[in-house]
């Protein structure tokens, strides 16, 4: 359909987002199924940015109101997705495992329930590191993948950046042979030498900021790492690039997260490059594994100035694909002075 082209070139000038008639078309089966900003962009898995501004295009185009909070068909609207052929998206996702493909079993459930006490005292996300913690069913379901891949038991585990806590989660279980926590943010290095010495964790926490070289002792003495890293090329560079810079050989894996809240598929097919480049396999790459919970900052992030209504998100909105990586012969990390920006790009909507 033409308006499909049209809008997608348009929304692409004005956002630097890569835009493409499937990506207005997937923003329409959104508002067929909800009127709520934050679940349009959900559902249409393409970059709030792309999103709020192809609502803005069909709105001066008479085919979606504003009204209140809501965006709705017009008349117009739902003629041409009748035309079109347009339908809402159906989802047959796994109730019992939430579409992860591991659950939290008895073997896990002590770990998981003390994790669960633990957390709520938990220092709240802040802006400035781009934080947002994933819900903590969520971190111990990390835990199962990666012991349910074999990269726990018996290994030496490293985390950069923990706003998810994974450390404590991990350390919980006593399923690894060690925890190593790398954290530019002391109230939560604060906090994880608090709980390791209440629960006798023995987590080896240190304040790191991770566009600086790692710590010496840290580089080539892992098996395993953890990160979740801001939605830039830049950032994926210096925290992926970081964690297999820790791991110790070949066959080494790594678990990170990359939303396309933030990310269009194009940004996505640079991330992959840089992680082939790297000499790592993409092994497991699991959609909408992690659930951010919504943080109190909203109104001062980039994505709030874009919205064409103004509604607070009511529910989890924010997810991520978690990729597992294993290294092969002639990998190699990333251990250079990171300078520059590592928060901002076009497709930034969090920060
Ligand atoms: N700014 C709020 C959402 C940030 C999510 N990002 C950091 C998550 C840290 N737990 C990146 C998510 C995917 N890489």
């Amino acid at each position: 359909m033409e308006l499909l082209e049209k809008v997608a070139r348009e929304a692409e000038e004005r956002t630097q987002v890569p835009a493409y008639p499937v990506s207005v078309e997937k923003v329409l089966k959104a508002v067929i199924l909800s009127g709520d900003f934050w679940k349009i962009v959900d559902y249409s898995d393409e970059p709030l940015p792309l999103v709020a501004e192809i609502l803005k295009i069909l709105n001066r185009e008479g085919i979606i109101a504003f009204e209140g909070s809501q965006i709705l068909l017009t008349e117009k609207g739902a003629e041409f997705v009748k035309e079109a052929n347009i339908q809402p998206p159906v989802s047959h996702r796994c109730k019992c495992c939430n579409g992860r493909g591991v659950v939290i079993d008895e073997t896990l459930k002590d770990a998981f329930e003390k994790f669960v006490e633990i957390q709520k005292n938990r220092p709240p996300a802040i802006h400035c590191f781009d934080q947002g913690y994933v819900t903590p069913e969520n971190s111990f379901a990390r835990v199962a993948l990666a012991d349910d891949r074999g990269d726990l038991r018996g290994k030496k585990v490293c985390v950069l950046g923990d706003d998810d806590l994974m450390s404590i989660a991990l350390a919980l279980t006593g399923l690894p042979e060690k925890v190593t926590i790398l954290e530019i943010d002391e109230r939560l290095i604060n906090f994880i030498k608090e709980v390791s010495d209440k629960y006798n964790l023995n987590i080896d926490a240190r304040v790191h900021d991770l566009r600086k070289p790692l710590p010496k002792d840290v580089v080539g003495a892992y098996d395993t790492f953890f990160c979740d890293p801001p939605e830039t090329v830049e950032a994926i560079k210096a925290f992926v690039g970081r964690g297999v810079a820790t791991l110790k050989a070949e066959r080494c894996a790594g678990y990170f997260g990359v939303t396309r809240r933030e990310s269009s598929l194009d940004k996505w097919r640079k991330i992959q490059k840089v992680l082939l480049d790297m000499g790592l396999v993409i092994t497991d790459l699991l959609h909408n594994f992690n659930e951010y919970v919504n943080w109190d900052y909203y109104e001062e992030m980039r994505g709030w100035q874009l919205t064409p209504v103004k509604e607070p998100p009511k529910e989890i909105w924010y997810k991520s694909t978690q990729f597992r990586v294993e290294t092969v012969k002639g990998f190699k990390g990333f251990n250079e002075p990171i300078v520059g920006d590592i928060y901002n790009d076009a497709e930034s909507s969090t920060t």
